[in-house]
């Protein structure tokens, strides 16, 4: 029998059976990306570990400010009433969720229970199968490989206006109003044929080992950027902030890096970010550690300062509760974040969607990983068109046709995944 849940705090909506019974078992997989079908799959993988899925076991979208705790409530009862048989216990094993929650505090938030669960980590692969009865394990073979996109239009939208938004927030950054705030742009995409979406995916997997490439439902690409981690108590975050464009020259970019590392305006604008994670999550925890100093995390198109932030945080956790208290960071927001959260709303004349939201996983231990969504694309319900995202921390000494390029240098991951050369 199938429940329908209203929350009373605002609407939600959810499918799901009563209990739910999951089996995980051991497999052998190499490589999660070519198991993949053609649509309607979950992906979260980074350097070639990480768990992909299909089929739509249980589901649940809410929307408004207690999103995060409306999934969060529905995702508790759900993992309490399942039954669950997992011989591999690993994070990311047994009963798992996907989902994405929207940038903007009264917008959406989706979890998504695949039918069929494939992982990999350090070495060991599973597969988890849920639904509301079990069936024998399913046969794991690569699929037909993605279809090679056809020619792919980029409209750049009005730049000029754009650099002016980013002046006109120099400007009250200037007059006191705030500290920094992160404006962003998209770029639009127009495709002959509807696109596979695994074409961008494996291309971004491969090329962006240390980013870990994601797909829900027309949601997807490659972030570099952490939100929080939660693995048996323990709470990792990777704060990303000040960026420097890449030239291709190993020896040129490696004194950019020293610059960069030494770059005041980039620092000021890296200790933003970092204390906007680090405030958050003393809250959470019995004790925050954070690198002292940032390092330089390089990636094939830009570097960026990075500080790694831990955690312990009390049993019984659910990632998505702090996940509540982290978004927006100053990394994607600004600083203070109310201030700059009413700027980007005011001036920034886009409608975010995803991008800049958590995006990510959590299992039946509360355990999870949820990333920016940062690198990213939505994809047209029709396959013909998507919408690429960048943005750019703006402070004092921001120069806007720095910030251009600099956005610029934040779309190529995408851009070139979408490229129909291999
Ligand atoms: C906002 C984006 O990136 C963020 C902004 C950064 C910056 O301004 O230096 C760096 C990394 C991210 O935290 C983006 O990629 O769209």
């Amino acid at each position: 029998m199938w429940i329908v849940v209203t929350n009373p705090a605002g609407p939600a909506a959810s499918d799901a059976p009563e209990r739910l019974l999951v089996r995980t078992r051991p497999v052998e997989v190499d490589d999660l990306l070519a198991l993949l079908p053609e649509r309607d799959f979950l992906a979260w993988v980074h350097d070639g570990d990480g768990i992909v899925g299909w089929g739509r076991a249980a589901s649940f979208d809410v929307t408004g400010p207690d999103r995060f705790a409306a999934a969060s409530r529905w995702w508790d009862e759900l993992r309490h009433q399942a039954v669950v048989r997992d011989e591999i216990e690993a994070a990311g094993s047994g009963l798992v969720a996907f989902g994405t929650f929207d940038f903007a505090a009264d917008g959406a938030g989706h979890l998504t229970v695949p039918e069929v669960v494939v992982g990999r980590r350090d070495g060991r692969a599973w597969v988890s199968t849920i639904g509301s009865a079990i069936g024998p394990a399913p046969e794991l073979r690569p699929t037909r490989r993605p279809d090679r996109p056809g020619p792919v239009t980029f409209d750049d939208g009005d730049v000029a206006a754009w650099t002016a938004t980013v002046a006109a927030a120099v400007e009250r950054i200037e007059a006191d109003q705030l500290d920094k705030v992160v404006l962003a742009r998209d770029c639009r995409a127009d495709f002959e044929r509807p696109l596979d979406v695994r074409w961008p995916l494996t291309r971004l997997a491969r090329d962006y080992p240390a980013c870990w490439t994601f797909h829900v439902d027309g949601f997807f690409g490659s972030t570099p950027e952490m939100l929080l981690r939660l693995d048996s108590g323990l709470v990792t975050s990777r704060v990303l902030a000040g960026t420097i464009r890449r030239t291709g020259d190993d020896a040129h970019d490696a004194a950019l890096a020293g610059s960069l590392a030494r770059s005041s305006k980039d620092l000021e604008e890296h200790e933003y970010a970092v204390r906007s994670v680090s405030d958050a999550l003393q809250a959470h925890c019995s004790a925050v550690t954070r690198s002292e100093a940032p390092f330089v995390l390089h990636l094939p198109n830009v570097m960026h300062l990075a500080t790694d932030i831990a955690g312990v945080v009390p049993d019984g956790t659910s990632v998505l509760s702090v996940v509540a208290d982290l978004h927006p960071s100053a990394a994607v927001g600004g600083t203070p974040t109310a201030e700059a959260v009413r700027l980007i709303a005011q001036i920034e004349g886009l409608d975010r969607g995803r991008y800049a939201g958590p995006v990510g996983w959590i299992d039946g231990h509360g355990d999870g990983e949820w990333g920016i969504g940062l690198r990213s694309a939505e994809l047209a319900p029709d396959g013909r068109s998507a919408r690429l995202f960048a943005g750019c921390g703006i402070v004092a000494d921001s120069v806007p046709a720095d910030e251009l390029a600099e956005s610029e240098a934040k779309l190529i991951p995408v851009r070139t995944a979408l490229s129909p050369r291999d």
